[in-house]
């Protein structure tokens, strides 16, 4: 269960965080963090604050270590940052951070443009990815007109819709009912492509093959979800005690 540990037996990660250092200003997040990541589902995990968020920017190249190197499908983030969006999708944990068209069928079509389909190819592309998630209605929606639900729905569709090669999601399901969460769920279970996610939802967490603990930008605990998530509860209720 050791950071160690999993470095040993896991080759050919998606992910490599050596020795990377980050900070916000003056609050360090990171500093020498070392984390390979390779399995298909990977849960992160940790109170607010711990540095899940900062750890999928770094892994996207949305931020960057001001030491160490971190290295996204054999990518050097800091070198090799503008190749990383198309073949790595990014769910930011705000979907008005992502959103930046004024209509659901323009924010989905969006990727398919900047791959180089034309506007129409692009717009077709959008309504049947919808389609695939039963909301074709939501085409012509203005999306800032849409619940906070409903739009992390839209980023969600327009990220699986360009079917990148790992997807990086924070939170996901935060502001998602729960008979859209499960559907959802069992989409995102289904794909073939690995992802690394941020969640509060331990339930949701618990099929997956591995899931990191952080403890303020450190591997708190790292290994199977049966161990880390009993180990994160048992924590939390003794937290909870000591607040009461
Ligand atoms: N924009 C920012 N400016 C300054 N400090 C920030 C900023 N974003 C995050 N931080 C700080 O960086 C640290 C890590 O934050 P991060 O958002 O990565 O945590 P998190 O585990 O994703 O939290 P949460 O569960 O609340 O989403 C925290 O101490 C936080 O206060």
């Amino acid at each position: 269960m050791t950071e160690g540990a999993a470095r040993l037996v896991r080759p050919n990660p998606h992910i490599i965080f050596d020795q990377a250092t980050f900070a916000h200003g003056e609050r360090v997040v990171f500093d020498g963090f070392s984390l390979s990541l390779q399995e298909r589902r990977i849960g992160l995990i940790g109170s607010n604050g711990s540095g899940k968020s900062s750890l999928l920017r770094l892994a996207h190249g949305l931020a960057l270590p001001a030491g160490g190197i971190v290295t996204t499908l054999g990518l050097n983030t800091g070198t090799h940052r503008k190749q990383i969006p198309s073949q790595v999708g990014f769910l930011f944990q705000n979907p008005d951070r992502q959103i930046i068209f004024p209509t659901v069928g323009e924010e989905i079509a969006f990727g398919f443009q900047e791959r180089g389909d034309t506007r129409r190819e692009a717009m077709h592309q959008a309504l049947v990815w919808l389609s695939r998630f039963g909301r074709t209605d939501w085409f012509e929606r203005v999306v800032h007109d849409l619940s906070e639900g409903q739009k992390q729905l839209v980023c969600l569709i327009s990220v699986l819709a360009l079917e990148p090669s790992l997807i990086l999601l924070d939170e996901p399901f935060a502001s998602l009912d729960l008979s859209t969460r499960l559907a959802f769920a069992d989409q995102l279970q289904a794909l073939d492509q690995p992802i690394v996610m941020a969640s509060h939802d331990l339930d949701f967490l618990a099929p997956f093959d591995r899931v990191v603990w952080l403890e303020q930008g450190r591997v708190r605990a790292d290994g199977p979800p049966r161990d880390v998530l009993e180990a994160y509860r048992a924590e939390a209720h003794r937290g909870m005690r000591e607040l009461v």
